[in-house]
């Protein structure tokens, strides 16, 4: 089947067909190019390239080496060492303008040729060949494969380029260039002239969107301050005196070459590349500007772009005493938390959660001043590090205000990995579990605390709302069973096997999702019971129920319901109605809060 993103970018390159400007000729080498020759290729941060037209021919990569030399010079000497011999003010000057800044002394950017020239002098070798050979194979990084010199152009560039040359000597005057200027110049001729073509490019222009890493081959060829620096200078330089025009219509971080390529890099998204040679006055592809210009408007892909709205991260906010936690609570327990569960309240997060999103979570965290607080991120994508502090920062605050944060968060997105099990907050797999721990907080400020386990297994209605009769039959057909930390209790698809009700320990309630996954339902505690459900569904468990922690359960089996309705029918209906009152109860509780937990 054909692509939509394939037929679109084909439909493109045809409305944009611009036959304006001229080949490049002052490299007499690059005169020969086919005016008409022409490729795009769009690659994404996973490694997936789109290509129209001729993806695969070859030319000089010219000054889109620019970026990459700059790249390499900072992770060689280091961001201060750089700075001290390159600026990073965008300057309006032609690619070739022999000036430096009269204040500091220094090229004003590395995009310029004096700069660029600065950059290759700053790569690391023991000598020239060494220094040229690091350079080939750092571009191969990004490019994903060994890339080669194109010695025509070399030689045709290396004794017609005056004016580079006349710029090496004034950089050697001032004191910017060390060495022999003869050899800078060589080793930036000598990179301007590596062969790459528009596949190729496209790649380098990703591993830049992909914050360093190479989509294809996965390895880190930058770090991700360095790309943040080559990025910057890209947006502010990399079009020379078109900069300004350039970061309005397209607004993404690009360099061109005069041998017709421009690469834009969409952080986070997509690497471009288009080749055409026919060059502006500004020395840019004319029709790769068009082109470049028309996907960002049809593409969205202006970094100024307002997406979507990132303070939309509270999906939903409610008190505690709206949500139906699954533990049964004895009716004195239930009383305090009548009383109290207002004055806390749950908060569901969803989308990304960047800055502008986490302050409106602190914002109404704060003018809440909950007594307690459910910060649930379970439908959170992406956190920022700014998020995680400062969450970690409003945890702290709500702990010195006498209030406490608990976390739903079974992904573990905010998880510090240095506190091990030592969390800022509470950490909790699913709603259900933090409300309950909620709620025995509750119970400790304002009653006597939780109930005991046994006495909530005692409250179980089955075991409750009996007849003395009644209980001892019970009693004498219910017997005791163990589990181990992770055992399957019932699996999904088995015949109702009957009663079940928790002892001690916790047990976890999964369907499987798409992909065999498995998907927590709820955490279920001492008190409850499982496996009646089945009831409802032809007898046939449509859970799987498995131990969280070492599981004790008291069982009324299949067959002893069916023994006690054969031979005790009172009974039998004495037990039923306990069921089922019960089962009201909890209908009644869900309808009243209007939210069901999960
Ligand atoms: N803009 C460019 O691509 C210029 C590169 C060319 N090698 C030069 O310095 O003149």
């Amino acid at each position: 089947m054909r692509s939509p993103v394939q037929e679109y970018l084909e439909s493109i390159v045809e409305q944009c067909g611009g036959t304006d400007g001229e080949v490049a000729s002052y490299i007499p080498e690059l005169a020969d190019a086919d005016p008409d020759g022409f490729a795009l290729a769009l690659a994404t941060i996973d490694g997936h390239v789109y290509t129209v037209g001729d993806a695969d021919l070859r030319y000089s990569i010219q000054s889109i080496s620019k970026p990459f030399t700059y790249a390499l010079a900072l992770a060689d000497q280091g961001f201060e060492a750089v700075d001290a011999k390159i600026d990073v003010e965008p300057s309006g000057d032609a690619f070739n303008e022999i000036s430096l800044a009269s204040d500091s002394g220094r090229p004003r950017n590395p995009m310029i040729n004096a700069g660029a020239i600065t950059a290759a002098s700053l790569v690391a070798g023991d000598d020239g060949q060494h220094r040229f050979q690091r350079v080939l194979e750092w571009y191969g990084a990004f490019a994903g494969r060994e890339l080669d010199v194109d010695d025509a152009i070399y030689d045709s560039e290396i004794t017609t380029t005056h004016r580079n040359r006349a710029i090496a000597h004034m950089l050697r005057e001032f004191e910017v260039l060390q060495g022999h200027p003869e050899d800078a110049l060589a080793q930036y001729v000598r990179q301007c002239a590596i062969s790459v073509d528009t596949r190729d490019l496209a790649l380098m222009a990703a591993t830049l969107a992909n914050g360093g890493v190479q989509p294809v081959t996965g390895a880190r060829v930058l770090e991700t301050t360095s790309v943040e620096r080559v990025l910057s200078v890209m947006a502010t330089c990399g079009m020379y005196d078109s900069a300004g025009d350039w970061i309005s219509a397209v607004g993404m971080p690009a360099k061109s070459g005069v041998s017709g390529g421009i690469i834009a890099v969409l952080p986070g998204q997509v690497g471009l590349a288009v080749y055409s040679p026919r060059l502006d006055k500004h020395g840019n592809s004319a029709r790769g500007v068009q082109l470049c210009e028309r996907m960002s408007r049809d593409m969205e892909m202006h970094l100024m772009h307002v997406g979507r709205s990132s303070n939309t991260a509270v999906r939903n906010r409610f008190p505690l005493s709206q949500v139906a936690s699954r533990r049964r609570r004895p009716e004195a327990d239930q009383a305090v938390l009548d009383e109290h569960a207002d004055h806390s309240t749950v908060y569901e997060l969803h989308g990304d959660l960047l800055f502008a999103g986490v302050e409106h979570v602190v914002r109404a965290v704060v003018d809440d001043s909950p007594e307690l607080a459910i910060v649930d991120v379970r439908r959170v994508d992406d956190v920022a590090d700014v998020a995680r502090v400062t969450l970690r920062g409003l945890r702290a605050m709500l702990r010195e205000a006498g209030s406490e944060a608990a976390i739903v968060d079974p992904e573990g997105v905010l998880r510090d990995p240095d506190a091990g099990s030592d969390q800022a907050s509470p950490m909790f797999d699913d709603l259900d579990s933090a409300v309950r721990w909620c709620e025995d907080e509750l119970l400790r400020r304002h009653g006597d605390g939780p109930t005991d386990e046994q006495t909530l297994v005692d409250d179980h209605p089955l075991l409750r709302d009996l007849s003395p009769e009644a209980r001892s039959v019970l009693d004498a057909e219910m017997e005791q069973v163990t589990f181990t930390a992770d055992e399957v209790v019932l699996d999904k698809g088995c015949d109702f096997a009957g009663v079940h009700v928790i002892v001690s320990g916790s047990a976890a309630a999964t369907v499987e999702g798409p992909d065999g996954t498995r998907v927590h339902l709820v955490t279920m505690h001492p008190g409850t019971s499982f496996g009646e459900l089945a009831l409802g569904t032809e007898g046939i468990q449509e859970t799987c129920i498995r131990a969280v922690t070492d599981l004790t359960l008291l069982r009324l089996s299949a067959e002893s319901i069916e023994r006690i309705t054969d031979e005790q029918p009172r009974v039998a209906l004495e037990m039923w109605r306990a069921m089922a009152r019960d089962g009201y109860r909890e209908a009644d509780r869900t309808l009243r809060s209007g939210i069901v937990s999960t």
